[in-house]
């Protein structure tokens, strides 16, 4: 696939048709299925498990990339292979041990990724650089889609870049949170891989021209904007 990828975040999408809402999104142009798991307690929400992803995987042959907001993921990570995760990432913050549960994911057979809250530096994640294939920085705080983009992670993001060109070793960059066309000029200087939206892909409901001025604002603006993330207004 070609990047920059966009995952349409399912969290927005209507739960009573999931799976036509998955198949609606594959029609429209998406890359990845980006599926939100939240517990109630590493998040202040509840939405979906291995059962519900299980009876979705059916509707699209695309990727599913499958975000924990799960407090101690390692209970779950074979539950949510089995379920139909092709990329499984937990939260850095979630975990006692986060090294150790990267090495969990691929040996269940997923693709590994780690996600950073807003409020986490991220030197949390450096270590982590050799092991995961996929590095989810939150540009929201978890747990509810529609809000607004936080420029605090733009220098996380820069930051982040340089680490992985200076490893030489493919680590995708993905960004969630308020991703919109109005956002992602911002983040395209960074080069970022893949932009999870969930508002801006479903709202409307004109999935396909969401999807496309999505893929325009990534292509159109990448390397046009450098340094005028705190000027932007992103909300
Ligand atoms: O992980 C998430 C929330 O915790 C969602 O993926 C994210 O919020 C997408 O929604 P939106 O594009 O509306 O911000
Ligand atoms: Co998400």
């Amino acid at each position: 696939m070609e990047k920059p990828l966009i995952a349409p975040s399912i969290l927005s999408a209507d739960f009573s048709r999931l799976g036509e809402e998955v198949r609606a999104v594959e029609s429209a142009g998406a890359d990845w299925i980006h599926v939100d798991v939240m517990d109630g307690h590493f998040v202040p929400n509840l939405t979906i498990g291995p059962p519900v992803i299980s009876a979705i995987r059916k509707y699209s042959t695309l990727p599913f990339d499958v975000h924990l907001m799960i407090a101690r993921p390692e209970r779950y990570v074979e539950d949510f292979v089995a379920a139909g995760a092709d990329w499984l990432v937990v939260h850095v913050e979630a975990s006692v041990h986060v090294h150790r549960v990267i090495q969990q994911i691929r040996k269940a057979g997923a693709r590994p990724g780690v996600a950073v809250n807003p409020g986490t530096p991220i030197s949390a994640i450096e270590p982590l650089l050799d092991d995961v294939d996929m590095v989810l920085v939150m540009s929201v705080n978890p747990g509810f889609g529609g809000q607004s983009f936080i420029p605090s992670v733009v220098r996380k993001i820069e930051v982040l870049r340089k680490w992985i060109k200076e490893r030489g070793r493919e680590v995708l960059i993905e960004v969630d949170g308020g991703v919109n066309e109005k956002t992602i000029p911002v983040l395209a200087n960074y080069d970022v891989d893949v932009y999870v939206a969930g508002t801006a892909v479903f709202a409307g409901g004109d999935y396909a021209g969401n999807i496309s001025r999505l893929r325009k604002a990534a292509a159109g603006f990448r390397g046009r904007l450098l340094n005028q993330a705190d000027s932007c207004d992103m909300d």
